[in-house]
């Protein structure tokens, strides 16, 4: 998989959050985006996951235009801002019904996710019982199930516990190593230099490497 972004700009409401950003990614390496409140990291991967379309300047995934050629990534698994699962079902039957919409995974694959973030595939709890760091692990599975070759992660170790983190770590090495391309953001500076392959500093919208 490569990625080309060729001067994509973004502007809301008159004012420029992603400004002229050209990089190129490929498949197999982690890419961190580092950055203040604001800066256009969130922004970034919403254009790359095709939930925005730029005001200027394109997203080529494999040769195909992002909002031209199609309308998202065709594999991509994300977890950008508060996943929306269903209050009153449990971790697994919310990974179920998700499954369902593509239905290219069954009940192995899903429990294996399950596994990988720590959770429990027999679990009976809904998911309004779980906690904020339960919750986020179930986000991290439903975006590693389908086993996407576009792995997007927006602050992926908030709410974690260190095993939590310990395990994530673990995902995203072993994913990289599968050849996924990952984005990846971290408030945490340390963890985001250890894991990324290449930083790109976001400030005001515009990247620097
Ligand atoms: N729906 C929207 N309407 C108007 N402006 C928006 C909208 N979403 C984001 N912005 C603006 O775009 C800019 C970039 O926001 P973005 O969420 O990408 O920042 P970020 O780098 O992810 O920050 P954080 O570290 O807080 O997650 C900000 O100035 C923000 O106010």
């Amino acid at each position: 998989m490569k990625i080309t972004v060729k001067d994509l700009t973004k502007e809301i409401k008159g004012v420029r959050v992603l400004d002229g950003i050209n990089l190129e990614m490929e498949d197999g390496y982690i890419y961190g985006l580092q950055g203040k409140n604001g800066s256009g990291k969130t922004m970034f991967m919403r254009a790359v996951c095709g939930f925005v379309l730029p005001t200027k300047g394109s997203i080529t995934i494999d040769g195909k235009v992002l909002g031209k050629d199609m309308s998202f990534p065709e594999s991509a698994g994300m977890m950008i801002e508060n996943p929306a699962f269903l209050p009153n079902l449990t971790g697994f039957d919310n990974l179920k019904l998700l499954a369902s919409v593509k239905g290219i995974i069954g009940k192995d694959e899903i429990e294996e996710a399950l596994h990988c973030v720590g959770l429990e595939p027999l679990d009976k709890r809904k998911y309004r019982k779980y906690s904020l760091g339960m919750k986020q692990r179930l986000g991290i599975a439903c975006a590693i199930m389908e086993s996407p070759k576009l792995l997007v992660l927006d602050e992926p170790f908030n709410a974690l516990d260190s095993e939590g983190e310990r395990l994530l770590r673990e995902i995203l090495i072993k994913r990289k190593e599968a050849g996924t391309l990952i984005i990846l953001s971290c408030h945490d500076k340390d963890e985001l230099e250890a894991l990324s392959d290449q930083i790109f500093l976001v400030e005001n919208g515009v990247f620097s490497s």
